[in-house]
């Protein structure tokens, strides 16, 4: 059976910006953009996985976070399940510290990167709210 993973996904937004970064080249879906996040552990919850992955990742803390949209997606390789929270309450400056290209974005200037087949619902939910 495929490779299933459930992952926390960060939409973190200061104003009418959103902070995206590319993925390795190696990675799965690598060289494209994404939303900052990673996979939940066992005992944990996503609101937890969240707040940890984006400290491990972009150094921030979260102070709340709301949720934004589930997404289920097969790729050829893996099955993912995104569980997207919208992140506008934290501490620090966004940054990497894991090595990866990053930006703050503006929203209608989503459409001028390439993020992982899956995004393009987060995207157009972000465009039309
Ligand atoms: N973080 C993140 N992952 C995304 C997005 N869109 C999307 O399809 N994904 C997929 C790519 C990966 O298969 C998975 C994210 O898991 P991850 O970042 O922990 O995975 P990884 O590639 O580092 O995998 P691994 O080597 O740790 O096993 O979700 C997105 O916007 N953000
Ligand atoms: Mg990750």
């Amino acid at each position: 059976m495929k490779k299933q993973v459930h992952v926390a996904v960060g939409v973190i937004k200061k104003a009418n910006l959103i902070f995206i970064a590319k993925r390795h080249d190696e990675q799965h879906q690598g060289g494209k953009w994404e939303f900052p996040g990673g996979k939940v552990e066992a005992g944990e919850t996503v609101t937890q996985a969240l707040a940890r992955e984006l400290n491990e990742e972009i150094g921030i803390e979260v102070k709340s976070s709301t949720p934004f949209l589930e997404i289920h997606h097969d790729y050829p390789d893996k099955s993912v399940h995104l569980d997207i929270h919208l992140v506008e309450e934290f501490d620090g400056q966004a940054r990497h510290l894991e090595g990866q290209d990053h930006k703050w974005v503006a929203i209608s200037d989503l459409n001028n990167y390439e993020f992982p087949a899956a995004n393009v619902v987060i995207i157009e939910k972000l465009q039309t709210n």
